[in-house]
């Protein structure tokens, strides 16, 4: 600033010490006089304008967001440029404390050729009262210092720049949840289920999922077109919302992706079990309480639902093999109590995404994407189907990259030419691939990969072969069934011919 500043600056000092010297001996409504005509003097001689941001706004005091929002900004851009910084605890993931401008600190900042000052302040109240809490009485503020021809810059582009920065700072570095719904018996035996959740810190990224990469390119850029769409949604009249349905054999990655997804979009997942839903009612009741921003999540939707719009328990039965045991059951908890049904689901994923404003995507995931009925995955409801299927060159690659992180290797054209013979699962890849032990070398994991992959070469040519097998054995079967069929059928007809002539002559040759 010039020398006009810096004059009114010793000035303003001047004014504080004496301001602070005399503290005591000054009284109380003195003081507020002199404060008064102090600013005063520097508002008539200064051409700079100052915006106060107190920590508690209203009546009832409350933690202004304005404040916090400013606060997360200068954590993010003045942790570089101020001299006098604090460290304090974090409570997000990404680092275990937080570097922000210290108390009576000062800092300069350029916006589209304006320069701004940011101080950080603390004053403390004397009261009375005595308070458990020593620092309710701090009062914390934060003032932008600009000149006064920029006023219309900072007031209209700069401080709502700085809140929406601030905002999605905030939502970047908070901790993200995964959210399940879980049965619990209310107050006389009424079975509902409420929504629990745990701090998501699922691994996956889109760099380590292994998948071919313009596949992973388009679901990427899908991704950040529904992110940044707001404004297109609502030029459309639709929703804010996107279904995706992930299909494909099972240990292809689908739970994976959803994982990477949702770190990838910083969205909270909530993992909707449909078996611990009442019915349609609850079901609406817990979709309505998801908040935006995040993921709702139906996996195995073929086993949850059955396209009839009855509730089957497939899980079970296949783990315990005893299937009329498990329908009986079923049957039984059918009879108890009502059930979630196909349109009822349908109902409410339209409902949500009519009734609730912002951003939430919803993904199915399937083994079977032959079985699910057409209204759930139509258009509109699913807008984007993804098939993960078994594991290719492309991502043998990401694989062998996390797992051995090698790039190149000379066995990889082996695994190449094996992959393209063989259907095997990005899961088995990486079981396959993974050192057991300290020596394992990426030739040694290599090897072994490798070995699995003739295993399982042989394994699928014995099964085609058995398969040819069989179904020469059916056809043939099949060939001589029919050739008996003819042969009666012409039998049948010489024996009537017979019956004719016996009865036209009276006679037998
Ligand atoms: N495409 C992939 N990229 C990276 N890792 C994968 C991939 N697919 C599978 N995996 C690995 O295999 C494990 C199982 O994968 P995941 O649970 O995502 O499969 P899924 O398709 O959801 O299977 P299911 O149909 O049985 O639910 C994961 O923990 C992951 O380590
Ligand atoms: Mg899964």
């Amino acid at each position: 600033m010039g020398s006009e500043w810096t004059l009114l600056g010793s000035f303003t000092a001047t004014i504080m010490i004496a301001y602070t010297v005399f503290d005591k001996f000054i009284p109380t409504h003195v003081r507020s006089y002199i404060q008064i005509y102090a600013h005063k003097l520097i508002g008539f001689l200064s051409p700079y304008i100052q915006i106060t941001f107190p920590e508690f706004s209203g009546e009832r005091l409350k933690h202004s967001e304005l404040f916090t929002a400013i606060q997360t900004y200068l954590v993010e851009t003045s942790s570089q440029r101020a001299r006098k910084l604090k460290a304090e605890p974090a409570n997000n993931s990404n680092s275990p404390f937080l570097l922000s401008m210290d108390d009576n600190e000062e800092i300069t900042e350029i916006f589209q050729g304006v320069k701004l000052w940011w101080g950080s302040h603390k004053t403390m109240l004397k009261t009375q009262s005595f308070s458990f809490y020593p620092s309710s009485d701090e009062k914390r503020f934060y003032t932008l210092t600009f000149h006064k021809r920029h006023r219309d810059i900072v007031s209209r582009t700069y401080i709502p720049h700085v809140l929406e920065q601030g905002k999605s700072i905030k939502l970047k570095n908070r901790q993200l949840k995964l959210f399940t719904n879980s049965c619990y018996t209310g107050w006389g035996g009424y079975r509902k289920s409420k929504w629990s959740h745990v701090v998501f810190e699922h691994p996956a990224r889109f760099e380590t999922l292994a998948m071919e990469k313009t596949v992973k390119e388009e679901i990427i850029d899908d991704l950040l077109t529904f992110k940044n769409g707001k404004e297109y949604y609502d030029k459309i009249g639709k929703a804010w919302k996107r279904g995706y349905l992930l299909y494909g054999p099972p240990g292809t990655g689908k739970s994976t992706m959803i994982a990477a997804m949702a770190n990838f979009m910083y969205y909270d997942v909530y993992d909707l079990e449909l078996t611990a839903v009442k019915d349609n009612t609850q079901l609406r009741t817990l979709l309505i309480e998801t908040t935006s921003k995040s993921i709702i999540v139906i996996e195995d939707i073929d086993c949850s639902l059955d396209l009839t719009g009855k509730r089957v328990v497939k899980k079970e039965k296949e783990k315990s093999g005893d299937v009329k045991d498990t329908i009986k059951k079923a049957e039984e908890e059918d009879n108890k109590e009502s059930k979630v049904t196909l349109s009822g689901l349908l109902n409410c994923i339209d409902g949500i995404w009519s009734g609730c404003a912002g951003e939430r995507i919803i993904i199915f995931t399937t083994n079977y994407v032959e079985k699910l009925d057409p209204a759930l995955i139509r258009s509109g409801r699913m807008d984007k189907k993804i098939e993960l299927s078994y594991c290719g060159y492309e991502a043998f690659k990401v694989l062998a990259k996390n797992y051995l992180d090698v790039d190149y290797h000379r066995l990889f054209s082996v695994v190449e030419g094996l992959l393209e013979e063989t259907k095997i699962t990005p899961a088995d890849v990486a079981e396959n691939m993974m050192p057991k032990s300290k020596s394992d070398d990426p030739e040694t994991c290599l090897k072994k990969l490798i070995e699995s992959l003739k295993k399982a070469k042989e394994k699928a040519e014995e099964d085609a072969e058995k398969k040819a097998g069989e179904e020469e054995e059916a056809r043939l079967k099949e060939e001589k069934e029919k050739e008996q069929e003819q042969l009666a059928v012409e039998e049948a007809k010489s024996d009537e011919k017979a019956g004719k002539e016996v009865k036209e002559n009276g006679f037998i040759h």
